[in-house]
């Protein structure tokens, strides 16, 4: 047995004893009668004997193969223990066929194989009895090896890899390779083994996992010279751990050919008329004293039943692809802000097999498509990809447009927070939870640097970006990336927002990379790759680099169906626009937090001191005018005042308000049953209150509903802190004061006064009555000072909770140019078309936002309105 001799010589010496056995009993049966030994009948007294030896070679070879080497492969095997039967060391034989005694009499027929040799069957895989059995051994062996102990190489030239198909789940895994299918393959597989037998021979085998060659049939073509290696390779392979177990050998001799020849350490079965002939399995020891093999014929094992080898490959599977994935911090290069991105940007995302991929943002994949179903790892994706980048380039090199539409965090690690202050210096701006509005805004900026630099470009005479920044290093010309997440949210809604964000994107994706702007869009849903697709074909054409993952087919081909089974982890990347063929499967690591919390600290650190941190919108947040930079530099030495509503849906949030001025019309009505509408005249109030020397102007604060009470007590409490009057009044209050206002303007000795209702509707009653001695309403002395009021310095603030209370208040929609400012909150779009008069506008109103109308300069603004703090929370109370 040479090298092969192990702790199992034991076994194997007994088991040659019992083949002895049995093949002299056989061979006695024989003398006694001529004839197949299945059509063999004993002679009654023979009988006994035979069913005595038919259970101890049962037993015998049984005992050769424990657990999965030996057990039938139908349901039961699959409670079976993986990983524990083969002895890495030992011969370990496998269950291979069965024979038949004598009549009903059968004994398991075992091979020797890892540990000891190899087993050839000279029908191929074609037969589909011999497929089956190729299978099962394979299975045996798999399930039979400790966790790593077995490289399976496989062959297929006869049916292009359908044999092995079932162990798909190992090549998905990268446990195994695909089945080579032609001689270039197999030349391959056999350089390995002979690399494999070349380590060992040089002392360095001992660790080695068992490598099994394994073939369904050999390729067409495989000539002489392969013979002459795969002969070489099972002459040497034994003492390397390297196995063979191949169907279809030996080939079919070619025209003028031998037959070729034996291999060394091999048991052949051989086809022959009522099954296969078995020779000597390899070793000293002979089966048959004539060296002629087994002497009763073989029937070959069955196959496993239907999906036990994948119930048996799917841990096998996963485990492998755990174990191997790649992680985290191997994304990142040792030395930061090494890299210049005059030429495009690069990373690397994951592993594809053992290769590291790279993938680049440059003038041949300007833009990226990334799809993948929610939960597919899109977020892990992207992160990978950024930190990836931000580790390689510095802000001067690389700047980042981050933009996401659905709940969640995915951005937020690029922000300071109130527990963790550091930034990722690259980052412009962040969007969370963005608003559709938003979204265009960051669209529109990015229009506009690419304007910046095409007239920088132009005025240096030059046309690509890399000569210009080579001729006017002076000027900033950071790579952009805008990664936006759920990008088809931009399209949902088919409105006016749809229409310019489509627009925008189209001339972005095709010109930016002239100008080194880069567009990465993700989407978990085909309907929203179409919506991209629909909105102009040609934007699709320039997103040459498609990254699938699970479920994220849309991004590629209809007929590349590669993204539909890839477990979380992996992704199909895909350079050709998504064409079958052109796919690679990457693997890219999940996030350490701890790690990339590490990492953003490590950029941060690295930052231009001063620079500013990235102008951050997250759409769920409130804001409060107590801690508005606009509203604490407010003094009074402004020119007009300006009163403060909210801040802007648009890039770096701007303060949004109404400047209120001279001119006609400028009062504020703020429309709309939210309590939120007392939290915007609060902010209105007391903004204004800051734009005037102490003492000079009244704040008249006129509570006329429950619900606003605590925010006018908060209105008169900031108002008098700076020192301006401010008086409390009632509706009938009111309606006095509006009675002396509109006397005094006509005499032009009315006071600078503010009038600040919260709640005007509850007073409509009231002013609607006329004083029995004047014939003068409350209403009429209202649409006097609205007319009249701001040449005078005398300014209405106010909340009305409807629209058409509103609008007969003030007299009727003629009046409307009375009061130019209006702040939409939940009102009907109907009702502030009919406000307007433009029956383009659609106004969805929604938590946290109210629409801002300026009729003067036509303006309409999406704001977050100022509230007081936990305004909502009161809300839900
Ligand atoms: N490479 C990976 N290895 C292991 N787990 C991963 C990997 N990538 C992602 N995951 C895990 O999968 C889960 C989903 O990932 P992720 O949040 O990125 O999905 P998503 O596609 O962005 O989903 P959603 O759109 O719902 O946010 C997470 O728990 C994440 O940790």
């Amino acid at each position: 047995m040479g090298g092969l001799v192990g702790s199992a010589s034991w076994y194997f010496d007994r088991a040659v004893a019992l083949h002895r056995e049995a093949a002299a009993h056989t061979e006695a049966a024989r003398a006694e009668i001529v004839g197949a030994p299945s059509r063999l009948v004993l002679p009654p007294e023979r009988v006994e004997a035979y069913r005595r030896l038919a259970e101890r070679l049962t037993r015998g070879a049984l005992d050769l193969v424990p657990g999965w080497l030996g057990w039938p492969l139908d349901g039961s095997t699959a409670s079976l223990k993986v990983g524990v039967d083969v002895r890495p060391g030992g011969v370990n034989f496998v269950l291979a066929g069965v024979t038949v005694l004598a009549e009903k009499f059968t004994a398991p027929v075992v091979v020797p194989l890892l540990g000891g040799g190899h087993v050839t069957v000279d029908a191929d895989a074609r037969r589909p009895e011999v497929a089956a059995w190729l299978r099962g051994v394979l299975l045996r062996l798999v399930a039979a090896v400790p966790d790593g102990a077995l490289r399976v190489l496989t062959v297929d030239g006869g049916t292009l890899g359908a044999v092995f198909a079932p162990f798909r789940q190992l090549v998905e895994a990268e446990l195994w390779r695909p089945p080579v299918t032609d001689v270039a393959g197999l030349h391959a597989v056999l350089d390995e083994a002979e690399a494999q037998i070349a380590v060992a021979q040089s002392g360095g085998g001992h660790h080695l996992p068992y490598l099994l060659i394994t073939s369904g049939a050999l390729p067409t073509g495989c000539g002489q010279v392969e013979l002459a290696r795969l002969a070489a390779i099972a002459h040497a392979g034994p003492a390397a751990r390297v196995h063979l177990l191949l169907a279809g050998y030996p080939p079919p001799p070619g025209a003028g050919q031998q037959t070729p020849a034996r291999l060394d350490f091999t048991t052949a079965l051989t086809t022959i008329a009522d099954g296969f002939a078995m020779s000597e399995p390899p070793g000293p020891e002979r089966l048959s004293t004539r060296g002629s093999g087994f002497a009763t014929a073989v029937r070959l094992s069955a196959g496993p039943v239907d999906g036990l080898i994948e119930t048996v490959c799917g841990p096998l599977a996963s485990a492998a692809w755990v174990s191997s994935s790649v992680d985290f911090a191997a994304l990142l290069p040792a030395e930061i802000w090494s890299h210049s991105s005059a030429s495009g940007l690069r990373t690397t995302v994951g592993r594809d097999g053992r290769a590291w991929c790279e993938l680049a943002l440059d003038d041949s994949t300007p833009h990226w498509l990334v799809g993948g179903r929610t939960g597919s790892g899109k977020t892990v994706f992207l992160l990978d990809v950024l930190y990836g980048l931000a580790s390689r380039y510095s802000p001067d090199e690389l700047a980042l447009y981050l933009l996401d539409f659905k709940e969640g965090v995915s951005f937020a690690d690029f922000t300071p927070t109130p527990i963790d202050g550091t930034w990722i210096p690259h980052a412009r701006t962040v969007g969370i939870e963005s608003d559709r509005e938003y979204g265009l805004a960051v669209l529109r900026e990015l229009a506009k640097e690419m304007g910046r630099r095409a007239m920088e470009l132009k005025k240096a005479g030059v046309t690509r970006l890399a000569d210009l920044r080579t001729s006017r290093p002076d000027l900033a010309m950071p790579r952009i990336v805008a990664v936006i997440d759920e990008f088809h949210v931009l399209f949902s809604g088919n409105d006016r927002i749809a229409g310019h964000a489509a627009a925008v994107l189209e001339e972005l994706a095709r010109k930016g990379r002239s100008y080194g702007i880069h567009l990465i869009l993700a989407s978990q849903t085909i309907a929203g790759v179409e919506a991209l697709f629909t909105k102009g074909e040609s934007i699709f054409g320039q997103f040459p680099l498609r990254v699938a993952l699970a479920g994220g087919g849309g991004v590629l081909d209809k007929l590349n169906r590669n993204a539909d089974n890839l477990p979380v982890g992996s992704a199909v990347i895909n350079t050709a626009a998504g064409v079958a063929g052109a796919n690679r499967i990457v693997r890219f690591p999940n996030n350490d937090p701890a790690l990339i919390t590490a990492h953003r600290h490590r950029l941060w650190h690295a930052r231009t001191p001063g620079s500013p941190p990235p102008a951050v919108f997250a759409g769920y947040a409130e804001h409060h005018i107590d801690s508005d930079p606009a509203y604490l530099a407010l003094n009074p030495q402004v020119r007009r005042p300006h009163a403060l509503v909210g801040r802007a849906v648009d890039v770096g949030l701007p303060s949004a308000g109404f400047t209120l001025d001279t001119s006609p019309g400028r009062h504020i009505a703020v429309l709309g049953p939210s309590p939120i509408g007392a939290d915007i005249v609060h902010a209105g109030a007391v903004s204004v209150a800051r734009q005037h020397p102490p003492g000079t102007v009244t704040f008249v604060i006129a509570c006329l509903v429950a619900s606003a009470d605590a925010a006018a007590d908060a209105t008169a409490a900031a108002i008098h802190a700076v020192d301006q009057p401010v008086e409390l009044v009632d509706a009938a209050g009111l309606q006095t004061r509006l009675g002396h206002l509109a006397a005094a303007i006509d005499s032009a000795t009315a006071p600078p006064t503010y009038l600040v209702v919260f709640g005007a509707d509850a007073a409509s009653a009231l002013l609607a009555a006329k004083d029995l001695t004047t014939f003068r309403s409350g209403h009429d002395d209202l649409r006097t000072v609205l007319r009249v009021g701001p040449t005078r310095g005398i300014h209405l603030l106010a909340w009305w909770r409807g629209a058409r209370r509103f609008i007969d208040d003030i007299g009727g929609s003629s009046n409307l140019e009375d009061v130019a400012c209006l702040i939409a909150l939940n009102i009907a779009s109907n009702d502030l078309n009919n406000l307007t008069g433009d029956y383009k506008t659609e106004w969805h109103h929604r938590p946290n936002r109210a629409l801002l109308i300026d009729r003067h300069d036509d303006r309409y603004q999406l704001i977050v309105p100022f509230v007081r703090p936990g305004a909502y929370e009161h809300q839900h109370h």
